[in-house]
């Protein structure tokens, strides 16, 4: 604020004066000048020494009383120098604007009489350069001052100080070096006379807050929370204080981080043995094993084509020449037939008996033929099919094992039958177990479905070996068992047998009321985290309807058998197949594998049966109804 519109302005509540109404300017008697409004707020003392008919007003700048007259605030004078000043502003705002800046404003201030501060503080020069450092004494100006007295506010030289301060009262004053003396309490800005030594607290006034006692007792501030300059200061500093230090705890945590972002950065990048160049030989080294192993794939595949074609070759050729053997006998028994047409009476009938058994002969082959030759249809297709593990598999179906394991009354049963007879059939406990193959697309899938009952689960091992798939049977309705069957599920994932196995988790009997969600068993298993390293799948299913099922099944054949290029291009990824390592084993032949398997199934049902036959004290037959093991 300007010192013209100090002049201007009531210096209670900082209004500028008016030529008429709340805002009109009133004298004291004192000379100072106050608003109307203002004057109205003043309290009203009646019985204050020369005071007037209405009571007497206590001046807010100097304590001065003024009489009021019977008509109160009203009956004070008007004061017409101001407002004189006023209606010459009014008329022109142009000068005004600069007489409010220079000698106008002067003449105000003192038609004001707001006191010879403010008038003195518009006519001061402009403010000085900050102020040397050497301090002149104050009993003697060609004296330097070295000490400042803190009661007498003094600044002296030691010869003066030690005059002036010989007494036995004044000995006892504080003197601190001159450079250490109080900073001076700053005037207030709306009454220059008065020290602003007071803060206002309130929010709305933090950019305007140092104030005196009048602004806090009649003017802006009036009713504000405030505090001490001093105190205020204090606090402001310790605040800052701590401020400063968890500035600078910070900053230095900011620089550790720095220290260690950098170090990683040389730990990547250094050349030879930087992580960088360690993962980059990593990289190549494995693949360049790998398309080694992809080159001797191919090689295998080649060759085991080449056997295939070449013993299919053979078995034709091979039927080729027995058809010429025959065709051959059948063209001389033809000529033989036919020369005996020509040969004269007595000659034919002599060689009768010889013509008779060569048609026998040519008609016994006929009759034996006529079979194979009605089932003869040579097929040229050689049929392929490709593993996951890049295997080439030539013949007949791929053959695969899937085991299905989960808690008693989980629905494996109802599910094989499902599979099976697309029917849903109420099956009793498995006591032992089932074993069906179901044919799909390229796939022949053999499921052994085991009983869960707590007895039975210590057999569950003797399934594990060769197993590719482990299908994991859940009750999604039975949520007071959830709990044990993640437990039988982590068991199995850590199984080492089953390291290699896919992993497909049914998410059963999801039509019943109050089934658990896919995505709130993912969530309660933590699957995704639980499953990382392996290919795995969750569907949801149900074997009353035989929802989810067909899915459930795709995903079990796409375990074995590769996609081919173009539709991997298209393929959903949904499901959480982990990353397939490339395998080492190379091509098989299709009656190689056709053999291990089967061997190998006969090997293992019967280990199984021997297991469950002495766990089972004799347990008999299979319970489930219209499923018949292989046993
Ligand atoms: N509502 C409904 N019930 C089902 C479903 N699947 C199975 N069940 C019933 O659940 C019960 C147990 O089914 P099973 O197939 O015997 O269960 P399991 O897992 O083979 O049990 P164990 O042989 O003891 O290990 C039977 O009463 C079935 O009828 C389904 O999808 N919906
Ligand atoms: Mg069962």
């Amino acid at each position: 604020m300007s010192e013209s519109s100090m002049a201007v302005e009531c210096r209670l509540c900082n209004e500028g004066f008016d030529m008429q109404g709340d805002l009109l300017p009133r004298l004291l008697a004192c000379g100072h000048s106050v608003c109307h409004r203002c004057l109205r707020q003043l309290p009203v003392l009646q019985h204050h020494d020369g005071g007037g008919p209405g009571g007497c007003l206590l001046c807010p700048f100097d304590r001065q009383p003024t009489p009021l007259p019977e008509a109160g605030v009203w009956g004070l004078k008007k004061n017409f120098a101001l407002l004189e000043q006023l209606e010459r502003l009014a008329v022109s705002s142009d000068s005004a604007v600069g007489a409010s800046g220079g000698g106008d404003a002067n003449s105000a201030s003192a038609a004001s009489g707001s006191g010879a501060s403010s008038s003195t503080a518009a006519a001061s020069p402009p403010p000085q350069p900050p102020s040397p450092p050497s301090v002149p004494c104050d009993e003697n100006d060609s004296h330097t001052a070295e000490l400042h007295c803190l009661v007498c506010s003094s600044n002296l030289c030691p010869d003066c100080a030690r005059t002036t301060h010989s007494s036995r009262t004044l000995s006892q004053h504080s003197l601190v070096p001159v450079g250490q003396r109080p900073a001076r309490i700053p005037r207030c800005r709306y009454h220059p006379m008065h020290a602003a030594e007071l803060v206002c607290l309130e929010e709305a006034c933090w950019r305007n807050s140092l104030m005196c006692y009048i602004c806090k007792d009649y003017g802006r501030h009036v009713g504000h929370r405030h505090a001490l300059l001093e105190s205020e200061l204090e606090s402001v500093r310790s605040g800052l204080s701590a401020s400063l230090s968890s500035v600078r705890a910070f900053a230095a945590d900011l620089n550790e981080a720095a220290r260690r972002l950098r170090a990683c950065a040389e730990e990547i990048d250094r050349s030879e043995t930087g992580t960088r160049a360690v993962a980059e030989r990593q990289v190549e080294e494995y693949f360049e094993v790998l398309a080694k192993r992809v080159q001797q794939q191919r090689q295998a595949a080649r060759t085991a084509l080449q056997a295939h074609v070449q013993q299919r070759l053979s078995c034709v050729n091979t039927q080729l020449e027995q058809l010429a053997d025959l065709l051959n006998g059948v063209t001389s028994a033809t000529e033989q037939l036919s020369g005996a047409l020509a040969l004269p009476d007595l000659e034919l009938l002599a060689a009768k008996p010889e013509l008779a058994a060569a048609a026998l002969t040519v008609a016994k082959q006929q009759a034996d033929c006529a079979d194979t030759l009605a089932r003869l249809a040579p097929d040229a297709s050689v049929p392929l099919t490709f593993t996951r593990d890049h295997r080439l598999h030539i013949g007949p179906k791929l053959e695969m094992r899937a085991v299905l394991l989960g808690l008693d009354g989980a629905g494996k049963t109802s599910i094989l039958f499902r599979l099976k007879q697309n029917e849903f059939v109420s099956a009793v406990p498995t006591i032992g177990f089932n074993v069906e193959t179901i044919e799909c697309d390229n796939v022949k899938l053999t499921y052994w479905d085991v009983g869960g009952s707590p007895k039975l689960r210590p057999l569950w091992r003797h399934y594990y070996l060769n197993t590719q798939c482990l299908v994991f049977v859940i009750d999604s309705c039975d949520s007071a068992r959830l709990e044990e069957a993640f437990n039988e599920l982590t068991k199995l994932l850590q199984e080492p047998e089953l390291k290699e196995a896919s992993f497909l988790i049914l998410a059963n009997k999801q039509s019943s009321p109050g089934a658990i969600t896919i995505e709130a068993l993912m969530e309660r298993f933590q699957l995704v985290k639980l499953c990382s390293t392996r290919s795995w799948h969750i569907q949801s299913c149900d074997a009353m309807t035989g929802q989810g099922l067909p899915e459930a099944v795709d995903w079990l054949s796409h375990q074995l058998v590769a996609a081919c290029p173009a539709a991997e291009e298209t393929a959903d990824y949904s499901s959480h197949d982990g990353a397939v390592a490339p395998s080492a084993d190379v091509v098989d032949s299709a009656a190689d594998r056709a053999a291990e398997a089967s061997a190998d199934g006969q090997q293992q049902q019967q280990q199984q049966e021997d297991a469950i036959d002495s766990s089972n004290n004799g347990g008999g037959p299979l319970a489930s109804p219209g499923l018949e093991s292989d046993a």
